[in-house]
């Protein structure tokens, strides 16, 4: 996590578990009393997204957070808006006594009994279903294991039982943001959260799962070998082993470059696409978002043709190298000239595959979604060089895709993106 200042008041960037903790209690699953360094007053995501504001702190460092907007939010099955709820709008649903089952890994047939034994044992009682998904350290929701929870707890939920995703601060302990007396590691952490959704009691299945289980799932993965090494000999059998560990296929890199207006929607496109690959194309994906590489990889560069154009070759130089080793890069930064597009090009293709995706949606549109407030800025004369307003953007008459989300939902696009990939 860093922070980062602007000109009208400070801000604290948020990132994977600290995003599911702000999430957690603005839901109003935890007590919203934020306790974060001083003078900062905004929380955004990576993306500089304003999320939440903060109220001042009081003597003993304790701040209010109200939400400011909705999060960004994934295509697949843990972002399902229907199930994805917050606490208090869950807690008005129950009644009576209420029994939390809490899913964090794929139930086991043992596991089932203990549900259907628990809920016996109680017949009064409401069920809720909560399955405990995190956002992942290389994007929103990157990597296959969330989604495919989700789908199978979901389709394994008690009958009369309330199905409900709970964003889960799984990931490593927040550096600058805490919630009062929370500690997300520590073992109460799950009992205060699920109170929130109005739990008086709560089934940890996994963590309450028999050893005689956890010995068996240990187990599986050298009943795999014992099987394999039937017909393979040892050398292809470990080479085969560790493809299947590190979940890589024998494909070709790739790197798709979505450019385009502040605002245009390619970061919302390019995270649902990551979010996609693997269910779809089965490949995992690194984002190289727009704001969060001037973060970290560009930081320090400003706005003027020259920034730019180093900006764009930086990502271009780490997407081939990402390429290179069979993998896939997303980059969304804005890319307005043709010069710095043809150095990511060049770089892709030397290591793999390109897609260029020019995102066409129009000004006016970008503008009056003005999700930052910055072309109200640019407009004022508050911002030099914006692109669309006081600095050109160049239009690829090399792009392999052209998509105007002003016509085109997210999901759309998407698939437009994923087909042309198929086709090659
Ligand atoms: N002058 C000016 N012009 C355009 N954009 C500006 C400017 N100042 C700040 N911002 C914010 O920076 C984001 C664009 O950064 P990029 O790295 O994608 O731009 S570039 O490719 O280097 O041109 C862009 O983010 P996105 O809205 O995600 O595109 C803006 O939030
Ligand atoms: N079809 C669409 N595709 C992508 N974004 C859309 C679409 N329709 C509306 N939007 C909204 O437009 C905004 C685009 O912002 P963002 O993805 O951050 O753009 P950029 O990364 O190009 O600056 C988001 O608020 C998004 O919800």
């Amino acid at each position: 996590m860093n922070t980062k200042p602007t000109s009208d008041n400070a801000s604290l960037v948020l990132a994977g578990a600290d995003l599911d903790l702000l999430e957690l209690a603005l839901g109003g699953a935890i007590d919203n009393a934020f306790s974060v360094r001083d003078g900062t007053r905004v929380l955004t995501d990576a993306e500089n997204t304003p999320l939440a504001a903060l109220t001042p702190s009081g003597a003993d460092g304790v701040q209010t957070a109200t939400a400011r907007q909705q999060f960004h939010v994934g295509q697949s099955a843990q972002w399902d808006a229907n199930l994805r709820r917050p606490a208090r709008d869950v807690k008005m649903c129950t009644t009576g006594d209420v029994l939390a089952v809490a899913i964090t890994d794929f139930p086991t047939i043992s596991d089932m009994k203990r549900v259907q034994q628990a809920i016996a044992e109680r017949p009064a009682s409401s069920v809720l279903w909560l399955i405990l998904v995190g956002r992942q350290s290389g994007g929103i929701d990157s990597g296959p294991e969330g989604p495919a929870l989700v789908r199978a707890a979901t389709a394994l939920a008690p009958e009369g039982s309330i199905t409900v995703i709970v964003p889960w601060s799984a990931g490593a302990a927040p550096v600058e943001l805490t919630i009062r007396d929370l500690e997300p590691s520590s073992s109460n952490f799950i009992r205060r959260v699920l109170s929130g959704y109005g739990a008086d009691d709560v089934l940890d299945v996994a963590s309450t799962r028999p050893e005689e289980d956890k010995r068996l799932i240990a187990e599986l993965d050298n009943a795999w070998r014992h099987a394999a090494g039937a017909v393979y000999p040892k050398e292809s059998l470990d080479e085969l082993e560790s493809l299947r560990a590190s979940g890589a296929a024998t494909t070709d890199g790739l790197v798709v470059l979505l450019s385009g207006l502040s605002g245009s929607g390619k970061s919302t496109i390019a995270h649902a696409l990551s979010a996609e690959l693997p269910a779809r194309l089965g490949r995992r994906s690194t984002l190289l978002d727009g704001d969060e590489v001037r973060q970290m990889l560009s930081a320090g560069l400003g706005f003027d043709r020259e920034s730019r154009e180093l900006n764009v070759k930086r990502i271009g130089y780490v997407a081939g190298l990402i390429a290179s080793h069979g993998g896939v890069a997303v980059a969304a930064p804005i890319a307005p000239f043709a010069g710095a597009r043809s150095y990511v090009r060049a770089q892709a293709e030397a290591n793999g595959r390109y897609l260029l995706v020019y995102v066409s949606t129009p000004l006016e549109v970008c503008e009056a979604r003005d999700r930052k407030g910055l072309y109200a800025k640019a407009r004022a004369g508050e911002i030099a060089e914006f692109t669309g307003i006081s600095s050109p953007y160049e239009v690829p008459d090399d792009a392999d895709l052209t998509i105007d989300t002003s016509v085109t939902a997210v999901d759309a696009a998407v698939d437009l993106i994923i087909h042309a990939i198929e086709m090659g």
